[in-house]
C-alpha cells in the first residue's frame, strides 16, 4: 500500500494500471499460484461513473445501508449458477481469499415460469467480478480477483487479465442526471383486475386457506430513448437513506436496479442478523404530521397483525437454524425518505455447520414479500399475478469467506433499452382495503420519483 503523501498519484491512471500490472507480474511469476485478490489503494473516485463507462456485460454495484461498504465490479473471474439452492456449492465460498466476494441473487420463485424482462437473469446466479472498485472503512481500493482453475493455462490467464486491465477506462465522465420523460405507462394488473384479485383473496381468507398474502404490481414505462440505469442508480444513492442500493446486469441493455430498506440477513461467522419490515405509512410533510402517521401505524391493529405474521415466521426459522436468538417484543418505526414501516430486528447464534444455502432456503421468501403459509402463497402468487416477478422480492447480495449479506430486492425496477419495468407489492390481510393497498404500492413506486414525468405533447 502507498503512503498518504502520494495521494495524487493514486488517481493517476497510469499509476493504477502500472502498479497493478507489477503485482500481476509478481503473482504470475510464482511457481505455484492459487486464487488471489490483488488490491491497491487509490484515491476516492466516483464509483458509479467508473462502473457506467466500463465495456462489460456483467456489472454489479452494491451499497450497504450504513454505507460502510460500496463496491462495483465488472467482468467475471468466476461464477456460480444453479436452478435450485440445493445445487449451489456455497461451501466453496469458505475457501475464498479474504475480501473476495460472490455477488448476485436469485428469483423470487425458482420454480415459476420465466417471462419478460427476466430472460437473461437465470434462477440463481452469482459472480466474482474480475475487477472491482471497493470503498470500505473510508478507503478506496482497486482490486483484481484471480481464480485459478486446474485446467487453466497460467500464461493465457495472465495475458487475458492484462489485456482487460489495459482496456479499463478511468476517465470518469460524470453520470448525467436522470431527466427523461416517459410516453406511456401500463399497469399490470390494472385497478379492475386488482379488485378481482382482491375478491379472490378475500374468499380464501374466509376459508382460512391463507392468513396473509403479498401481491405485487408491475408498471411498464416506455421512454422515447434508451434509459440509462446508472442515472437511476445515481439518483437513488443521492436521494435515499437507510437503503441498500444495488445494480446488477448480466448483459448490456438489461439491468436490475433498486434501493431496498429490507435486510434478509447479515452473517458474520456464526452470528446472524435479520429483520421483519412490514406495515406502511407515508412520511408526513412536517414533524407533527410525520409523528401522527407514525403513531397511527404503531397502533394499527391491521398493520400490527401484518407485521406480527412476519415476526412469527422469522422466529420459526431462527428456532431451526439458531442455538439462541433474541428480538424485541414490539416493533419500532423504520423511517425512510417517503415511507415509514414497522420494524423488528433479530440477532442470533447459528447452529454449527449452517451454511448460507440453508439460511436462504429457510428465510426466503419472508412473509413480508410472500405472506403465509408460504408454499400455498407461492402457488397463489404464480396463479394470480399475470407477470413474472423474476428477481423482484428475491434475495440480492454477496457472500465471502465467513461473511454474507442479503437484502430483499424490493423497491426495484428493470431497465431494458427504452423500457422501464417497476415492481412493488403490499401485504394483504383480511381487514385490508383494496384502494389503500393500490395506493400503498403507488407510494412504494415513488422511490423512483425522478421517472414520473410524462411527455405531454
Ligand atoms: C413488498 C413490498 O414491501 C414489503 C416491505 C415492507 C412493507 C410492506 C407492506 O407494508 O406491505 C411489504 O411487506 C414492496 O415494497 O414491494
Amino acid at each position: 500500500m502507498r503512503a498518504a503523501e502520494n495521494l495524487n498519484e493514486f488517481s493517476d491512471i497510469s499509476y493504477i494500471k502500472k502498479t497493478m500490472l507489477h503485482q500481476l507480474q509478481c503473482f504470475f511469476n510464482q511457481k505455484n499460484i492459487e486464487d488471489r485478490r490483488l488490491e491497491i489503494e487509490i484515491e476516492d473516485i466516483d464509483i458509479i461513473s467508473w462502473l457506467r463507462i466500463q465495456n462489460y456485460n456483467e456489472k454489479v454495484y452494491w451499497q450497504n445501508r450504513d454505507r460502510t461498504l460500496i463496491a462495483a465490479g465488472v467482468g467475471v473471474a468466476d461464477f456460480l449458477k444453479a436452478k435450485r439452492l440445493s445445487d449451489c456449492h456455497f461451501a466453496n465460498v469458505n475457501s475464498l481469499p479474504a475480501n473476495m466476494r460472490f455477488y448476485g441473487g436469485m428469483r423470487f420463485n425458482v420454480n415459476s415460469v420465466v417471462g419478460t424482462p427476466w430472460e437473461k437473469f437465470g434462477e440463481i446466479a452469482f459472480f466474482i467480478p474480475q475487477f472491482e472498485i471497493c470503498k470500505k472503512n473510508a478507503k478506496t481500493f482497486f482490486a483484481v480477483n484471480i481464480i485459478v482453475k486446474e485446467e487453466m493455462n497460467h500464461a493465457r490467464l495472465y495475458e487475458s487479465i492484462v489485456e482487460e486491465l489495459n482496456s479499463l477506462d478511468f476517465s470518469l465522465p460524470p453520470t448525467p442526471r436522470f431527466e427523461d420523460f416517459y410516453r406511456e405507462r401500463v399497469n399490470v394488473p390494472n385497478f379492475e383486475e386488482w379488485q378481482e384479485q382482491f375478491a379472490e383473496i378475500q374468499r380464501q381468507f374466509s376459508t382460512k386457506e391463507i392468513q396473509k398474502i403479498v401481491l405485487s404490481r408491475r408498471s411498464t414505462l416506455k421512454f422515447p430513448k434508451y434509459v440509462d440505469g446508472f442515472c437511476l442508480l445515481q439518483h437513488l444513492t443521492n436521494t435515499q437513506a437507510n437503503t441498500y442500493n444495488f445494480y446488477l446486469q448480466w448483459h448490456k441493455d438489461c439491468a436490475f436496479v433498486g434501493a431496498t430498506p429490507e435486510r434478509l440477513y447479515y452473517r458474520k461467522d456464526n452470528r446472524i442478523f435479520s429483520e421483519a419490515v412490514a406495515g406502511t405509512r407515508r412520511r408526513g410533510q412536517d414533524a407533527i404530521k410525520d409523528k401522527e402517521l407514525g403513531d397511527d401505524l404503531l397502533s394499527s391493529t391491521k398493520d400490527i397483525r401484518e407485521h406480527q405474521l412476519v415476526v412469527e415466521n422469522i422466529k420459526q426459522v431462527f428456532d431451526k437454524i439458531c442455538k439462541n436468538y433474541s428480538c424485541p417484543s414490539s416493533p419500532v418505526l423504520m423511517r425512510l425518505k417517503n415511507l415509514q414501516h414497522l420494524y423488528t430486528s433479530f440477532e442470533g447464534v447459528l447452529n454449527e455447520k449452517t451454511i448460507d444455502g440453508d439460511i436462504l432456503q429457510l428465510l426466503h421468501p419472508t412473509a413480508a414479500v410472500c405472506g403465509l403459509p408460504k408454499q400455498k402463497n407461492m402457488d397463489e402468487i404464480e396463479k394470480l399475478e399475470s407477470f413474472d416477478r423474476g428477481w423482484f422480492a428475491g434475495p440480492i447480495g454477496w457472500l465471502e469467506k465467513d461473511c454474507a449479506e442479503f437484502a430483499v430486492a424490493i423497491r426495484s425496477c428493470v431497465v431494458q433499452k427504452n423500457t422501464l419495468y417497476l415492481f412493488a407489492g403490499a401485504g394483504i390481510v383480511k381487514s385490508s382495503c383494496v384502494k389503500k393497498e393500490w395506493n400503498e404500492i403507488e407510494d412504494k413506486m415513488k422511490n423512483f420519483d425522478c421517472i414520473f414525468r410524462k411527455v405531454t405533447e
